[in-house]
């Protein structure tokens, strides 16, 4: 089992004087093998919940689980792509697939066995031999992408993994992540700013409001999926107004006025 389990989870920081409630009270439950994302403004909790979800952090009370088991610190059962490519310059893509392998058990024959045919997947085999900085923005996100695959994890995290990517390279790493999903069905936690994205890529789109999951929806689309369909809008616009309305119990919370 794979699935992430919120329980009524608080998390707080201190930060001087001043004390950040960044989630309250969440609850959430994300299915084995499905694509989840979070949509919500700024500030409203998305990454300190993936976060959590990667044992990167601990909750200040609550219970976060993956498969029943409470996470409580990061492990190999749990990839982590970042928005910005986290490669290790002096090692070509192949390696730095491989080296996240490095505490497998593997042998290091079949860990870049494994590494080759994970770039393959992603469409790098050419590019193996080459050092991150000979590679593009969206070839070193594909390269994370499959270093954290190879890993066979049992849930999948990624934070606005293509964010600074120009719109044609996001276009063409949101068909690969379909893709590969449908392919390897794993869980995955997904924070995007992209109402668009979410509803391209997901199952499901958690929307985030005062450090909670607001509004669950479902996608109800079939892949490959077309952004320009009068259901796509209907949900995109619905999804939006959710979001505006978080920004306005944000804002009441923080004691703002229009
Ligand atoms: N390590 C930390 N120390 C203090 N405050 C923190 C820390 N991490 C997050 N926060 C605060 O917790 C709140 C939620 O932050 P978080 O980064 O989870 O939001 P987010 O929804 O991911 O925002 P963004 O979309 O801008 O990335 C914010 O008020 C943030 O300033």
């Amino acid at each position: 089992m794979s699935d992430v389990v919120f329980d009524s989870v608080d998390k707080r920081f201190t930060q001087g004087q001043r004390e950040i409630h960044a989630l309250r009270e969440c609850s959430l439950h994300i299915r084995e093998g499905e694509f989840f994302s979070l949509l919500g403004p700024s500030g409203t909790g998305k990454t300190t919940l993936l976060n959590l979800v990667a044992g990167f952090d601990r909750a200040t009370s609550g219970f976060v689980t993956v498969g029943g088991v409470p996470v409580c610190r990061p492990g190999p059962d749990r990839a982590v792509v970042f928005q910005a490519p986290t490669l290790m310059p002096w090692l070509t893509a192949l390696d730095n697939v491989a080296a996240g392998l490095k505490h497998t058990g593997l042998s290091r024959q079949h860990r870049r066995e494994r590494a080759a045919a994970q770039l393959a997947e992603v469409g790098l085999s050419d590019a193996a031999g080459r050092r991150p900085h000979q590679l593009s923005g969206g070839m070193q996100q594909r390269v994370g992408i499959a270093r954290a695959l190879a890993m066979r994890p049992a849930v999948l995290v990624m934070d606005e993994p293509f964010a600074a990517l120009d719109a044609y390279v996001r276009q063409e790493a949101q068909a690969l992540v379909v893709d590969l999903h449908r392919k390897h069905p794993v869980t995955t936690v997904f924070v995007t700013h992209s109402i668009e994205e979410a509803l391209l890529l997901s199952d499901r789109i958690g929307v985030m409001a005062a450090g909670t999951v607001s509004h669950v929806y479902d996608v109800p689309f079939e892949h490959p999926r077309d952004a320009t369909t009068p259901q796509f809008n209907d949900l995109r616009r619905e999804i939006w107004s959710r979001i505006e309305a978080g920004v306005r119990l944000d804002r009441e919370a923080a004691g703002w006025t229009a």
